[in-house]
């Protein structure tokens, strides 16, 4: 039989969180702090074998859904922004510092991403780099892309893709 690709969606129910962030548009210009309720998409990319399976998606729904949780009622700070600065006092709590103004968090309250703003295209990159971590998962089921999607309310989304080499 020859050779066929097939994409496999996801996108359930509980592929969602709710989390509070600003984005940050210049070095004096900020959104006041807010939340959506995000939801997740992913899309995986592969050649179906000859037991009719790309792969079992169950395993990936579960660390999409897991990831979901992980970032469900929290408040994402950023650690690469190069307009905000952020420390820790004395108690372990987060302090961040922009254009003059000093901004107090709980450190149970807060997630701090590794992005330079929290935005879709950055949240759908590190939720996409987690999943896919170093690729050997992508590989032992042979898929050779994944797409994720990330909205911050219906109609309005941002996506990351991972290839595998070729
Ligand atoms: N390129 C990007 N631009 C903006 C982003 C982003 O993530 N990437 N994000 C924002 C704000 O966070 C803003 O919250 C976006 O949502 P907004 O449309 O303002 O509000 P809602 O989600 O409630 O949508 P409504 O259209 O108001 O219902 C801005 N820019």
């Amino acid at each position: 039989m020859a050779p066929r690709t097939t994409t496999l969606e996801l996108h359930k129910e509980e592929m969602k969180f709710s989390a509070g962030h600003f984005t940050i548009f210049s070095a004096t210009h900020r959104e006041n702090l807010h939340g959506h309720n995000f939801s997740v998409y992913v899309a995986l990319t592969g050649e179906v074998s000859d037991d009719g399976l790309l792969s079992d998606y169950g395993p990936l729904k579960q660390a999409i859904i897991a990831r979901c949780k992980a970032w469900n009622e929290t408040f994402f700070l950023p650690s690469r922004s190069k307009h905000l600065r952020l420390e820790r006092d004395a108690q372990g709590n987060h302090v961040a510092h922009f254009n003059g103004e000093e901004l107090r968090f709980l450190a149970r309250d807060v997630t701090v991403l590794p992005v330079a703003n929290v935005s879709l295209e950055e949240l759908a990159r590190v939720f996409g780099e987690e999943l896919v971590g170093d690729g050997s998962g992508m590989a032992r089921d042979h898929v050779t892309q994944l797409v994720v999607k990330c909205a911050s309310g219906p109609g309005q989304w941002a996506s990351w893709e991972w290839k595998r080499d070729a």
